[in-house]
């Protein structure tokens, strides 16, 4: 059955918020659908073909028991090919992924393990479906088995949330599905480091097609912005630019906020990645415009694919906080749009999950378009790595003097 975005409703209703009551809300379902609500199809095919480089739509079907279960269990399913063109010498490297966005699943005042457990159950069935379609490497959301809590700068209970990269709740859990679908899983969480005095960390834990954490990476970049009082909590990543070598193609991930530095993306792409997940939490009025810049320009630079995934939902906290802002206290974080997407090295992109709902969107990569890309468009040959390198030693020099060429 081939799934099209467009045809689901423009504005979202009513919603259960996380105090556990039904709320009003006028979100737009996704810019997608609002889109396509508003083009003919022949308007809407040169909207594709223009925009987001889709010389055709490329769906994918889905099984009709998977749609019954996206529909039964409240999250929008969609699937996309990207195909590259064939080679003589090479055979093509088909890959699937699958990014799951999701809300939380029970207010934020219930028991921490209550909280974690909403989440897996939720997760399961999208990872089910995922398996069911043949995905082979899944990416979850930045922190994707708790809310958002970093907003609020308590630490309790929420670092209670924080686990081990190599045996946590989470890992187990995800470590089991694995092996059962012989898929890698990326597990963006809240980690705790026992053996480095306790300390916390926003981890991406890379679990093999075999059940084993191959190695993990940490947020190399934390913002400090609106509510995102993430140094409260932990410090930049110490892990560098880790590429994964898994079965599936060498992948690597960039968490959040480090999608707003370019040499974060470079580095990930000098390192040799084929696929870079960028596992996020942000929300509207804040980054909204920029979700779309972003990842779809890091891989047109790095000619390599991009997979952007941000939560979802409005998540409310028991005690007020402020923003810094002069403007009075309040118990919301603001509303996570969702609106993950795929890019491929060329540039064309998929459309967005839902601004409002759990999603899983599944796109069917050819790994052989990254080297065609760069023989194409010559990036990596013309990058001038070495000029950069040149440029930036000397620049973080404290006596640097900026090259300023000023008038007489
Ligand atoms: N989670 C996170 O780093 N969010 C920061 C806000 C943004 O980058 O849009």
């Amino acid at each position: 059955m081939l799934y099209d975005p467009g045809k689901g409703p423009r504005l979202s209703c009513t919603y259960i918020n996380n105090l556990g009551t039904m709320a009003a809300s006028n979100e737009i379902v996704s810019i997608d659908s609002l889109v396509s609500h508003s083009l003919s199809d022949s308007d809407l095919d040169e909207f594709n073909r223009i925009y987001y480089g889709r010389k055709d739509k490329h769906s994918l079907a889905i099984k009709t028991e998977n749609i019954e279960s996206a529909d039964h269990n409240n999250f929008e399913i969609a699937a996309y090919d990207f195909p590259a063109q064939k080679e003589e010498t090479r055979s093509p490297r088909i890959v699937r992924v699958g990014i799951i966005q999701n809300s939380i699943a029970t207010p934020t005042n219930k028991p921490i393990r209550e909280q974690k457990q909403g989440i897996f159950n939720k997760i399961l069935k999208i990872i089910n479906a995922a398996a069911c379609e043949g995905v082979n490497i899944v990416c979850l959301q930045e922190a994707w088995s708790m809310p958002f809590v970093f907003c609020t700068r308590e630490k309790t209970p929420w670092c209670e949330f924080a686990e081990s990269a190599t045996d946590g709740e989470s890992v187990q859990f995800l470590k089991e599905l694995a092996v059962k679908h012989g898929m890698v899983i990326i597990s963006p969480i809240l980690e705790r480091d026992e053996a480095h005095g306790d300390t916390i960390w926003n981890t991406a834990v890379v679990i093999n097609d075999c059940g084993k954490v191959i190695g993990k990476h940490r947020k190399n970049h934390i913002p400090r912005v609106g509510d995102f009082n993430e140094s409260t909590y932990y410090f930049e990543g110490n892990t560098g630019h880790p590429v994964f070598q898994t079965k599936f193609g060498k992948i690597a991930i960039n968490i959040c906020y480090g999608r707003h530095h370019p040499l974060n993306w470079l580095m990930f792409g000098v390192n040799g990645a084929e696929i870079v997940f960028n596992p996020s939490a942000t929300v509207s009025g804040l980054s909204e415009h920029l979700w779309g810049v972003e990842a779809r320009n890091a891989a047109i630079a790095n000619s390599y694919y991009t997979c952007a995934i941000n939560r979802v939902g409005t998540e409310q906290y028991p005690n007020e906080f402020t923003s810094g802002d002069g403007k009075p206290a309040h118990k919301e974080f603001g509303h996570f749009y969702g609106s993950s997407y795929v890019t491929a090295p060329d540039g064309s992109r998929t459309p967005g999950l839902s601004r409002v709902k759990d999603g899983l969107l599944i796109a069917q990569l050819d790994l052989n378009l990254c080297r065609q890309i760069k023989d194409k468009w010559g990036f990596t040959m013309t990058q001038r790595l070495d000029l950069y390198a040149n440029s930036l030693h000397k620049a973080v020099q404290p006596d640097y003097e900026q090259q300023i060429i000023r008038p007489n």
